[in-house]
């Protein structure tokens, strides 16, 4: 009886839930539109020179199907992470250029006239970025000594090394705890370390350190814990998603254990977090955590509507977002920025032609 209520916003978001169309990566389609929707009377050259001059990201131009870039590139292999599914699709696009930026944080906020064009991986509803697929899809992901020490990256393989794990802890196997590993990149993240000194039963997560530890005060106190791996995260029933700077890369990983994943907080999107819904594909958590005992409770005691959350919140993630679910929405990305821009790019012939050895996500 006391779960009733939990239980009915369950049923209700799952009957008003309709799947969307798996064709032409068409499912995250309404994102791009959305963010494209301030361009729609074009973009003109000086909107773009502007845009460029704010240094706010890399300058790419695509002209004839070959793929340019200004020399300077604040974080090297986030900029090879984008190239990989740009140089994928190449052939296929139409003169254009762009200003990606491949810091964490959005750059274009709202209230900024005119809006300026900038491709930013994540934002909240105060930024008017343009969001694409982050690099981390490939690589030049946060490097975490020692599981990750090269970057987190190749969504392929981790799709693969994810789906292995999750068949050898099917739902009855997991342990009925919340967990979370990860770095104090946001003090959102704190009340659930907190509650898990409390209660370790309840919930075991412990903050690990980050290339900018300094002391214990960036790990709340105590001694940074040990590094696990996404694919140890799957033997608990319950995994943790937080914001951090922006968005976290972790989110995607978490459903594919066949875990129920507890989603704190909802302002931070990456371009496909749209058509996952609450209570449909996972556990919407205040950001304040204030709810979190309770959400916790009702899971434990409704272990069948649990599991069944999960199996469709892994189901979308398998279903939709695939390698070429991320090279698909790039295609169709800038294929409709391209026709915004109201004039002709010329080539800057100080940049230099960006060629990968290995283009392919097979390779
Ligand atoms: O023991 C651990 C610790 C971390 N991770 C993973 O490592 C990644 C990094 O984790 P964390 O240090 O907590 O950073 P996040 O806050 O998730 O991500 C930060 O780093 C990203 C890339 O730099 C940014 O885009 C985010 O906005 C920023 O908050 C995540 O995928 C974690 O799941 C593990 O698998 N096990």
């Amino acid at each position: 009886k006391q779960w009733k209520k939990l239980r009915e916003r369950v049923s209700e978001a799952v009957k008003g839930y309709t799947p969307c169309n798996p064709d032409n990566c068409s499912c995250h389609l309404s994102v791009l539109q959305h963010d494209l929707q301030p361009f729609k009377r074009g973009i003109s050259e000086e909107v773009m020179a502007s845009t460029i001059q704010r240094g706010v990201g890399a300058h790419y131009q695509i002209i004839g199907h070959k793929l340019y870039r200004e020399q300077n590139c604040m974080f090297p292999a986030r900029c090879s992470g984008v190239e990989h599914f740009i140089l994928e699709v190449i052939d296929r696009l139409p003169d254009l250029e762009m200003v990606v930026n491949v810091r964490d944080y959005p750059q274009v906020p709202s209230w900024v006239q005119p809006t300026l064009p900038v491709f930013s991986f994540s934002k909240t509803s105060d930024y008017q970025d343009i969001m694409y697929p982050a690099w981390t899809f490939w690589e030049g992901g946060p490097a975490v000594w020692p599981i990750y020490p090269t970057g987190l990256g190749r969504w392929d393989l981790m799709r693969d090394d994810l789906k292995k794990s999750a068949a050898q802890w099917p739902w009855k196997k997991k342990e009925s705890r919340g967990f979370f590993r990860g770095s104090r990149t946001s003090p959102e993240r704190d009340p659930l370390i907190l509650l898990s000194r409390e209660n370790p039963e309840l919930v075991d997560a412990e903050y690990t350190k980050n290339q900018a530890w300094k002391s214990e005060k960036d790990t709340l106190g105590r001694p940074p814990a040990k590094e696990i791996p996404l694919v140890d995260h799957c033997k608990y029933k319950y995994l943790f998603n937080f914001r951090g700077v922006a968005a976290s890369f972790r989110f995607k990983h978490l459903f594919l254990c066949g875990a129920l994943v507890f989603h704190v907080g909802d302002e931070w999107q990456e371009f496909f977090y749209l058509q996952l819904k609450p209570w449909v594909h996972y556990i919407p958590v205040k950001q304040d955590l204030s709810d979190v005992r309770e959400l916790l409770q009702f899971v434990k005691e409704n272990d069948g509507v649990a599991e069944e959350i999960a199996r469709r919140g892994k189901e979308f993630i398998l279903e939709h977002l695939q390698m070429r679910d991320i090279s698909c929405y790039w295609e169709r990305l800038l294929s409709e920025f391209g026709g915004l821009l109201a004039y002709k790019p010329k080539r800057n012939n100080s940049y230099n032609q960006i060629i990968h050895r290995t283009s392919k996500t097979e390779l």
